[in-house]
């Protein structure tokens, strides 16, 4: 199977420490740029928060699930975080990519590492708090952890911020400090596979 596209929009990889602000900026694009992206929607055996849609957010599986779709082959990537699974399936990218749209998806720094193996060729962006406080801020902020979840979050991101800042891992690493700066940066890298699929549709 090929998941590298020869002639359609290249997917876009966005990472970085849970709470950073990946979900908020990718919600904005999605939506002032409708019919343009796709989200990769992943697995993952975490529970869902509320407000979150099966098969929209993710596909909530049991970890007997995840094993078997890993054991399967149907994962292009999978990684443990935080004590639970997530992966990216094979077919959620091929669901985008069918549409000609440009592939989101959301995965963290071992998915980048893993994605980095196989042949889909994406834009790799991180998105990168302006700092460990502010990040456990917004975490606590947001009211969806439990203080033991918070926490290994909090280390992961130690981890991810020192890994981001190696050369040659991402095209583009952005500060999340003021959201409308930080929604700019990301929109400016994308134009124009953006407009590429403005233009297709004309
Ligand atoms: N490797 C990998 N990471 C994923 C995948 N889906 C989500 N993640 C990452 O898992 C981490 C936790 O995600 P989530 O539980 O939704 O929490 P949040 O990022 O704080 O909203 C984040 O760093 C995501 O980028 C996936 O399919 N593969
Ligand atoms: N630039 C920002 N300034 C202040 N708060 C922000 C900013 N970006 C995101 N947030 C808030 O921080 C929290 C974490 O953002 P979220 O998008 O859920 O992160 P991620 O998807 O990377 O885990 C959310 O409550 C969000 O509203």
């Amino acid at each position: 199977m090929n998941l590298g596209q020869m002639s359609g929009p290249r997917p876009v990889v966005l990472s970085g420490p849970s709470g950073a602000g990946k979900s908020t900026l990718l919600k904005r694009l999605m939506k002032e740029y409708e019919g343009v992206f796709g989200f990769s929607v992943s697995h993952t055996t975490r529970n869902p928060r509320p407000g979150e849609e099966d098969g929209k957010d993710y596909h909530f599986v049991t970890r007997e699930k995840m094993q078997e779709a890993i054991d399967n082959n149907e994962l292009i990537e999978n990684a443990e975080f935080s004590g639970n699974m997530y992966g990216t399936s094979k077919s959620s990218i091929e669901d985008v990519q069918a549409q000609n749209l440009i592939c989101i998806l959301d995965v963290d720094i071992q998915g980048v590492r893993n994605i980095k193996e196989t042949d889909l060729n994406p834009i790799y962006i991180s998105i990168q708090p302006p700092s460990m406080e502010i990040l456990e801020q917004r975490l606590r902020d947001r009211k969806t952890e439990t203080e033991e979840s918070l926490q290994k979050r909090l280390e992961a991101a130690r981890i991810d911020m020192e890994l981001s800042k190696e050369e040659g891992v991402f095209d583009l690493v952005i500060i999340n400090d003021d959201l409308d700066e930080a929604y700019e940066k990301l929109k400016s890298v994308l134009i124009e596979e953006i407009q590429k699929v403005q233009d297709a549709k004309k």
